[in-house]
């Protein structure tokens, strides 16, 4: 059974960033589904490739069942983890319920680490992040921003009904979000 620590947020939230903090310093693999998805366009011999180019570039969602098998998979061939950080993921219900639907019995959520960030620093953070991603522009930023309002932030509601989520202020520095961060690795850890 894998345990699993869902990352939500905006994008350019900070999710990545604190994710490679977490997997230095608490024991945790960071999977980010953005990051997963991105080699799978570039694979050779793809299948997905242009399918996933257009939902990057649009900032819709691809389909879970490409999303979550590229999870599964990166899960099944870390070895032995404390636990996976599924950074990016659930983005949609279309996500939620494939997610659901492949991976109950094969994996624990433990909570959901909301980093929340107001848009327009997030904006500005992916404009300036010089990572030359086909989406780090105003037009694909515009729609990411009106998918995370309108199909993610739902989803973040869902699991904050369950009285999972964490909610991590993340417009400060990266120092100040990342203490916060620990203490709540370290509440869970007691429970
Ligand atoms: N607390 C922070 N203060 C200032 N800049 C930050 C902070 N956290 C991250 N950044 C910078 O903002 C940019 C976006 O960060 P990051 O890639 O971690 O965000 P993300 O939530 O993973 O974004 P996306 O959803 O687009 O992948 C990066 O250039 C990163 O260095
Ligand atoms: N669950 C997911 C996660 C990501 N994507 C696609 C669409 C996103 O805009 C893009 C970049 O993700 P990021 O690196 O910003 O987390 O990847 C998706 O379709 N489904
Ligand atoms: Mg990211």
């Amino acid at each position: 059974m894998h345990n699993v620590v869902f990352v939500l947020g905006p994008p350019g939230s900070g999710k990545g960033t604190i994710c490679a903090k977490i997997q230095e310093n608490l024991g945790y693999v960071h999977l980010s589904a953005g990051d997963l998805l991105r080699a799978e366009r570039q694979r050779e011999g793809s299948e997905f490739g242009a399918l996933i180019e257009q939902h990057i570039r649009n900032g819709s969602i691809v389909p879970v069942e490409i999303t979550c098998a590229l999870l599964e998979n990166a899960m099944n061939n870390s070895g032995d983890a404390k636990g996976f950080l599924v950074d990016g993921f659930p983005r949609n219900e279309d996500n939620l319920q494939g997610w659901n639907k492949q991976m109950t019995g094969k994996a624990l959520v433990q909570f959901v680490l909301f980093l929340s960030c107001p848009v327009p620093i997030c904006i500005q953070r992916c404009l300036n992040r010089g990572q030359g991603r086909t989406d780090d522009n105003e037009e694909s930023l515009k729609k990411r921003v009106e998918t995370y309002n309108h199909q993610t932030f739902p989803i973040i509601e869902h699991f904050e009904k369950n009285g999972l989520v964490r909610e991590v202020k993340s417009e400060r520095s990266v120092e100040e979000i990342y203490a916060d961060v620990v203490e709540v690795f370290n509440q869970t850890a007691k429970v």
